[in-house]
Order: structure tokens, then sequence, then C-alpha cells
């Protein structure tokens, strides 16, 4: 029996993929083969040793310390491009949400008192301070165009507004299903100049901490709206916080409230709702749910963020699994052992990735329990598994 451990709450759809008569799955779990995490920060959590697999129901791991699981031989999982429809429709609200001032405008509409008469007499002459403008014809500017980031530019251009994109990590993937239309910034500095709306889709690490900051600002369009559904910390709040009070930025949307936050009328924060539809979660549930279970019960690996990719067919015998730091003579180690106990190699796959390296190799036999201990004890191994 595997144990899951959840640390959010994960759609059924994707609970439902890991079978009942193989798998125990619980908020509060002994000894966990894997667990299944949203937002969840487990930075601070004790890791037991048992864990074998993290899967992110989502796209952002930065609640993960992905070092640190690399470092034990556990395998990080997340769910690419399965929220991003879901972001790029509260894009969409988004821009309109600061164009159109729709905050402040509702916030105008419903502290309105009096008879219906009064009512209408009183939104009629206070709509003029909510006027806006349109996104035809307007310049959009998306940094970071992977699975969100296409799709958000993608929308743009179909209403109407001009699309100009940056993005130094793009894949060759990511640059197909990009329209044509989207025009290419050489540099963030290039891209900030020359937009009236700007939208993040990066993941949180060091060098995207801060990408808006106060000297950024300073480069922009007046009257600029920035929106940030990816995390809190890519932009400097406190920043833009004065751009507004300038004059500078016209409104600013996000995901992230905060204090500061709260406090402008120009601004709209939203509780980190941007993967919160019944598809998305369906999706990015299922989506890590069967990966997981690929990994626990064959060792297959798809979508980790700090494994390579791995796939091999299953053939008749043990499969064993083994996680080893990427150094020379691993392999010939390991081998070494079953060699010794004349057991045949009957497949064997091994990649590596950055630091890691991982092996499956199916043998025409059985490991035992000192054989095992070889190979657990053989310097720059991390973890082994065998897999019936
Ligand atoms: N608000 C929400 O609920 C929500 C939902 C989903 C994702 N997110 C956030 O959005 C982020 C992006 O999601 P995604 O699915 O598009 O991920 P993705 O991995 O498909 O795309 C991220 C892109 O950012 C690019 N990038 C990285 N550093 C960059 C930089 N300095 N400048 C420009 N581009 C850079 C990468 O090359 C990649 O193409 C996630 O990491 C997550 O933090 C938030
Ligand atoms: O799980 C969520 O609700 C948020 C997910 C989102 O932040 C992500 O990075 O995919």
């Amino acid at each position: 029996m595997y144990k899951v451990l959840t640390l959010n709450n994960i759609s059924l759809a994707g609970l439902e993929r890991l079978p009942r008569d193989k798998y125990e799955i619980a908020s509060e779990i002994g000894h966990p083969d894997a667990v299944l995490v949203r937002s969840t920060k487990m930075h601070e959590m004790e890791i037991p040793d048992s864990l074998k697999a993290i899967g992110r129901a989502g796209a952002g791991v930065n609640n993960i310390p992905v070092d640190k699981m690399s470092d034990q031989g556990i395998a990080v999982f997340n769910a690419p491009g399965a929220n991003a429809n879901a972001v790029k429709e509260l894009v969409l609200a988004g821009m309109l949400m600061g164009c159109r001032n729709i905050g402040p405008a509702w916030d105008f509409a419903r502290s309105v008192e009096g008879t219906d008469a009064e009512i209408n007499k009183a939104v009629e002459a206070g709509k003029k301070n909510f006027g806006g403008f349109e996104l035809p014809g307007r310049t959009l500017g998306v940094i970071g165009l992977g699975a969100i980031g296409r799709n958000v530019a993608n929308m743009a251009l179909q209403l109407g507004m001009r699309v100009v994109g940056f993005d130094p990590g793009i894949t060759v993937e990511g640059a197909w299903q990009l329209s044509s239309e989207v025009e290419k910034a050489g540099s963030m500095d290039e891209l900030v100049s020359k937009v009236d709306f700007i939208t993040f889709h990066v993941p949180l690490v060091d060098a995207t901490r801060n990408l808006i900051n106060a000297e950024r600002l300073k480069m922009m369009r007046d009257g600029v709206v920035i929106l940030n559904f990816a995390r809190n910390g890519i932009i400097d709040d406190e920043a833009v916080s004065a751009a507004i009070k300038a004059g500078k930025v016209y409104a600013y949307v996000c995901d992230f409230p905060s204090n500061l936050l709260k406090d402008h009328e120009r601004v709209v924060a939203l509780p980190h709702l941007g993967a919160s539809t019944v598809e998305a979660e369906e999706n990015c549930a299922i989506m890590v749910a069967e990966q997981v279970r690929d990994y626990l019960e064959h060792g297959n690996i798809r979508n980790s963020v700090n494994f390579p990719e791995v796939y091999m067919e299953r053939t008749e015998g043990q499969r064993i699994a083994i996680v080893n730091r990427n150094e020379p003579n691993m392999v010939g180690q390991i081998t070494s052992v079953l060699a010794n106990q004349n057991l045949n190699i009957v497949d064997m796959i091994n990649k590596s990735r950055g630091n890691l390296a991982y092996n499956l190799i199916d043998i025409d036999g059985n490991v035992d329990d000192t054989m095992y201990e070889q190979l657990c004890s053989i310097g720059g191994v991390l973890k082994v598994r065998l897999i019936d």
C-alpha cells in the first residue's frame, strides 16, 4: 500500500486516479511515500525518510525546497500548463478591471444610498470619476512566455492589442505556440518603455525578484497598468505604491493582497485566485496524481522539475530505481553489485539532470537484503527502490 499525504485540498478528480486498493490518502499520515501539495510552504517541514515524490498540483514550485529534495533523492513533479487557461482568463479580467476602474466604481455604486431615483441621480453624477480606456490599439508587454504568458499574448492580439514579449528562456515548443505577431523585446528595459499594460508570468526565483522596481517604473509610460498574477515578490509593491500616489501608474492588479496594497483605491488585489477554477484544479490534480503514480509504481518520470525525463517499458522481473549524484563511475559500481550476484540486466536506462542522475534497471531475478544494502551504501547513491 502506498501512503499519500495531502497538504492542501486536492481535487477529487485527481485523487481518484490513485486507486484505494493500492493507495491510502490522508491529510495526516505517517511514513508517506508521496506528498500532494498546492501552495503550502514546505521549506520548514520535516521531510520523512519514506518520502519519494512530491506532486505540486500547479505550476510554481517556490513553496517547495527543491534543492533540498534533490539532495535527498526525492522527485518533485508539477503540472505545467494545466492551469494556464484559468490564469489567462483572470489576467483578461484584471486588464479590464484596471483600465475601466471596475473596483473603485463598484465600491462607489455600493456606497450610494437613498431611493432608487436618488441612487440613479447620484450614479449619473458620480460616474465621470470612473471613466476608463479601451484595449484595442494599446500595447501589452508580457514578461515570461511560458504556458501562461503565451496564452495571454495570443489572447491580447485577438482583442486588437499590440503585444511585445520578453523571455530569454523561451522553449522551441513555446515559440511554436506563440503567434508570429508577438513582437520580441531584446531586454526588460526595452519592453517596459513602450507598453501601456505589463503582465508577469515568470517563476519566483532570485533572478525574478523585484523585476519592477523604482528604477524601471521611471522608464515606463505614464498611466501604465501593471498586472502580477505570477508571485508576490516579483514586483516591488512599495515602489509601485509610490508610483500610484505620484500618478505614474494608472492601476495595479495582482493576486497577492497585503496591508500596503489594501490602502490603495487604484489597486485590485485578489486572493490568489489565478488557478481557482474547477477545470484548473481538476487538470492539475489529475496530472500530478498520474505522474506520481507512474513514478511510485514504475519509476517513470514525466514533468519533474528536478529529475530527468525517464520512461522505460516494463519487462518481466524486478525493477530497481536508483537516484545518485551525477558523478563518474556510478553506473559501473551499481552494475558491479548486480554482476557479483550473477544477476542479469534485462533493460536499463541512465539519465542525468544537473547534479542528479537516475537509473532504471530491470533484472532477471531479485535483489536480496544484502544486495540492497550494498547498493544503498555506494558513495553518491541517494535513494534505491525495488519495484515489483
Ligand atoms: N496566480 C496563480 O494562481 C498562478 C497560477 C499559475 C502559475 N502562477 C505563477 O506563474 C508562473 C508562470 O507559470 P507558467 O505556467 O507560465 O510557467 P512556465 O514555466 O510555463 O513559464 C515560465 C516562463 O518564464 C520564463 N522566464 C523565467 N525567468 C524569466 C525572466 N527573468 N524574464 C523573462 N522570462 C523568464 C521561462 O523561460 C518560462 O518560459 C509560475 O511559476 C507561478 O509562480 C500563478
Ligand atoms: O493551487 C493554487 O491555488 C495556486 C496555484 C498557482 O499558484 C500555481 O503556481 O500553479
